[in-house]
This record gives structure tokens, sequence and C-alpha cells, in this order.
């Protein structure tokens, strides 16, 4: 079942030095359940078309779908948890109170909110340090803790904009592994932007290829990997063969005849 389609959704951004064609008829539908990754050169759309279905930024043509909704009512509804590529936290409040901040802003109870509270919080391993303060937590923690709030209110969809962008790798591996258990574990449908040709398919189902000018998909690869999938599956041919699809992929959207 489809929960996100996007027809020839185009987006131009006026702007000083005339229009720039951030998205052009970009046609793309996401399964239920999917974990779709979109990777692309710096400044090819991937953070806008990840906004535009979040009803951050609004198309200037074509048709957006999620959740069976057009992405403004979507958005009322929490149809989705999105976390940002820097972890956003208030300083003043501590983790769990970061966390549950949006559930006060939906009007949850206060014991319901401890106990959703106290559930995200171990899914992202972090059980015990709800009472710290953001600085008191190295950056991988903090980036976990942004995940559980975007998991406190338990939407279908999770959309990640370069989440892990900013980690080193080995810290990188060990949330990438823990994001897929819990993709596995929840069913969530996961849209996710990177950088990383590696983490698109060590993670996704489905790769999204982008080229800029204007932005477009160039391929989507439908990936033949397990579900279940341990670090050591980046060694065997089978993985090294998608990867290489995607460098092809993003190789195609660099000629510009
Ligand atoms: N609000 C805006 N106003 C004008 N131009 C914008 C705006 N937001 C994005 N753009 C432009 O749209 C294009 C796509 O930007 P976007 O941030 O989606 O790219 P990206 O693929 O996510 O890049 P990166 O990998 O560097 O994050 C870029 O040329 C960018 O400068």
């Amino acid at each position: 079942m489809s929960i996100i389609t996007a027809q020839n959704v185009s987006l131009t951004f006026p702007t000083n030095d005339g229009p720039v064609h951030a998205l052009k008829d970009v046609d793309l539908t996401i399964e239920k359940g999917d974990f779709v990754s979109f990777i692309g050169p710096s400044g090819c759309g991937k953070t806008t078309f990840l906004r535009t279905i979040a009803a951050l930024e609004t198309p200037t043509g074509g048709t957006l779908s999620v959740n069976g909704m057009p992405p403004d009512e979507a958005r009322k509804a929490r149809a989705y948890g999105y976390v940002f590529q820097a972890p956003g936290l208030y300083p003043w409040r501590t983790i769990s109170g970061n966390i549950s901040l949006p559930l006060e802003i939906m009007g949850f109870s206060r014991s319901d909110r401890a106990e959703r509270v106290a559930r995200v919080l171990e899914m992202v391993e972090l059980s015990g340090f709800g009472g710290k303060f953001p600085w008191q937590l190295s950056g991988g923690m903090q980036q976990r803790a942004s995940i559980a709030r975007a998991l406190s209110f338990d939407a279908d969809i999770l959309l990640m904009d370069e989440p892990f962008g900013a980690l080193d790798e080995i810290v990188r591996d060990r949330l990438n592994a823990a994001l897929l258990e819990l993709w596995d574990r929840t069913g969530k449908t996961i849209g996710f932007v990177t950088h990383s040709i590696p983490e698109a398919v060590y993670l996704s189902t489905k790769i999204v290829v982008m080229s800029p000018r204007p932005g477009r998909i160039t391929r989507v690869i439908e990936s033949p990997l397990p579900r279940q999938r341990p670090l050591e599956i980046r060694d065997t041919p089978e993985f090294i063969e998608i990867a290489q699809q995607v460098r092809e992929g993003l190789r195609e959207g660099h000629s510009y005849d």
C-alpha cells in the first residue's frame, strides 16, 4: 500500500538572483514500511523534497499525498515525526523535557507523557539519561534524543534529514544498526536523506538518486538485501553491486549534455 506519492512535483524558489529550480517533475511512490534513502550531490533538492512531504515547503507544481491526505493535513494529523540535521534540543530543558514537549503541545496527560518518554528513551538506548541536560550528552546521544522526540507520538512515518552526518564513523555505524532494528521492530515508513553511499545501501529498501539543476530523480534502486542486515553485509558482493549502481546513478546525473 502506498503511503507517500509524488506526481510531477516541482518547486521553484524566487530569489534576488532569479528563480532557483530546486525540484522538477519529481515522481515517486513510497510503500508502507519502506526505508527510502535520498542521495545526491549538495544542492540537488533532497532536503527540499523531504520538507515538501512534511508541508514545511509548498510545491509550485504537481501533487503530493501523505497518508492519503495533502501534506498540510497530514502535518495537522501528526502523520510523521521529523528529525533535523542538528539535534535542536532546548538547552534549558532536560532530555525528558525535550522529548515530552511535542506531547505537551498535543495535550497528552502527565502520566501518558511519562510513560511514552520512558518507552522512547529505551528504544534509543538512553534510559537513565532523561534527567540530564543536552550539553551533558555526546553528539551521538543528543541525536538519539532527537530521534526519540520524533518517535514519542508514534507516527507511522519518520522523516530524517541527514541525522548522522555530523557523527564519526563508529558512532554512525552503531546508530545505523540501531535505526534498522527500530525500523524492523516498529514497521514504520522511513524517509532518510544522506550523502553517504554505504549508509544509503545499508539502510534502504529503496534508494532514490537525485541530480541537481534542476533537482530531479535519476534512478530509483530497489534493494534485494534482506531486512535483517548485520554490519558485515557491507562486505558482500550483493552490497558492493548495489553501491556501484548508486555510484553510476550519481555519475549519470552529472552529465549535462
Ligand atoms: N528557502 C530557499 N530559498 C531559495 N533557495 C533555496 C531555499 N531552500 C533551498 N534552496 C535552494 O534549492 C536547492 C536545493 O536545496 P536543498 O537544501 O534541498 O539541497 P540538498 O540536496 O538537501 O543539499 P545538501 O546536501 O547540501 O543539504 C539549492 O540550490 C538551494 O540553494
